[in-house]
């Protein structure tokens, strides 16, 4: 198996650099909406064999080196019996959580009865890749997948779920201690089905001061990263505007903290220290500069991030519009350099 990612991710030497793309399975690529011409997301994501075929459309196009399941952060929700609908407009709850009764209602769902096709598309996905990559399996964090029931969708503010927070924590807390309950058993089957590595998605982190993100968040993050290294498997976490942020991401434990754009990658190594490995982080719209510019970034965020522990990424999911020649080209050039960087460092 092509190992880098997972001994980037343990800080052990690797050849080069270890790449690959959030959102790398998606609407950018002419044979994913091929697939998704004929059918519903959501359906999509409940069927093991097309899941499974979408996950593997970029390996073979651009020669990454993970494969991440296709899947979605709400898929565990809607398994938490909450309706759930991923339109056009990205996703919807048409009865969003909002009082004690609503979380009340809320169940712990078992993970194979719930959400057994993630596992199903696991296994069938390592099937069809041979073993030639490791799985990424992956998450929401808790308070991501919380601002999405809580806001009904996508949200500017926050100011529903912040109003919460700050008004009825011990609700938020109900809440935050069901969503772990329901994904360290959904992590587990990931990696039982063959995930070698996770990635726990805080994305609208960044939303909380670091003050409230310790006390609201910390002791859930820790726990699910604790119990997934437990066996034996390591934990890539990642938020957005997190710069402020590093020193508590650090204290879960996780083994990469992945990092979007605003942060330069030897910034957050020197507040992370030498024993936490680091991913990411071209700005996705980067892939829309003349590719020599594009070439330069690269070369930049390699030797910032230095050739050990670092896995190298977009800062954020790569967007429809872009031209997968394009992502391809970023990919060849983080091994390219990456080779480079090491021959003299
Ligand atoms: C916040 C979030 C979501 N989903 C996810 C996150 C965290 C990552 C991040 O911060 O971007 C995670 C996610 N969503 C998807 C994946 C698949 C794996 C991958 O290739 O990275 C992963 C890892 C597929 C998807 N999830 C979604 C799509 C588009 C669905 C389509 O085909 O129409 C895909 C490929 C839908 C989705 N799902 C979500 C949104 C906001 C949207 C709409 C946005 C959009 O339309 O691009 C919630």
């Amino acid at each position: 198996m092509n190992d880098r990612l997972l001994r980037a991710a343990r800080r052990q030497p690797t050849d080069t650099t270890p790449v690959w793309l959030m959102r790398q399975a998606g609407r950018y690529l002419p044979e994913y909406r091929a697939i998704r011409g004929n059918i519903a997301f959501l359906d999509l994501c409940k069927h093991p064999d097309l899941a499974a075929e979408v996950t593997v459309q970029p390996i073979t196009r651009l020669g990454v080196d993970a494969a991440i399941i296709f899947s979605d952060i709400l898929i565990p929700v809607e398994a938490m019996g909450i309706e759930l609908e991923l339109g056009d407009k990205g996703p919807h709850f048409p009865n969003p959580v909002r009082s004690a009764a609503d979380i009340e209602r809320l169940g712990v769902p078992d993970p194979v009865q719930g959400t057994g096709f993630v596992a199903e598309a696991i296994r069938r996905t390592r099937r069809a890749l041979n073993d030639s990559v490791p799985v990424i399996g992956f998450c929401g964090a808790p308070f991501t997948l919380a601002a999405y029931m809580v806001e009904g969708g996508g949200s500017k503010s926050y100011i529903l779920i912040k109003r919460l927070l700050f008004e009825q924590p011990q609700l938020v807390h109900t809440l935050f201690e069901k969503l772990t309950r329901t994904l360290i058993p959904y992590l587990l089957m990931q990696v039982e089905a063959g995930a070698s590595i996770v990635q726990i998605f805080d994305s609208w982190g960044g939303e909380l001061s670091p003050w409230d993100y310790e006390r609201f968040c910390l002791p859930y993050l820790t726990r699910m990263v604790k119990e997934v290294q437990a066996k034996g498997v390591p934990v890539i976490l990642f938020g957005t505007g997190m710069s402020n942020h590093l020193p508590l991401l650090k204290r879960t434990g996780a083994d990469v903290i992945g990092q979007d754009w605003r942060t330069p990658l030897d910034e957050a190594r020197r507040v992370l220290g030498p024993d936490v490995a680091v991913q990411g982080n071209l700005d996705p719209l980067h892939l829309f500069l003349p590719r020599e510019e594009l070439e330069a970034r690269v070369v930049d965020i390699l030797r910032r991030a230095g050739p050990v522990g670092h896995i190298c990424n977009l800062g954020h999911g790569i967007l429809p519009p872009t031209d997968p020649e394009a992502a391809k080209f970023f990919v060849d050039a983080v091994h390219k350099h990456g080779f480079a960087l090491r021959q003299s460092p």
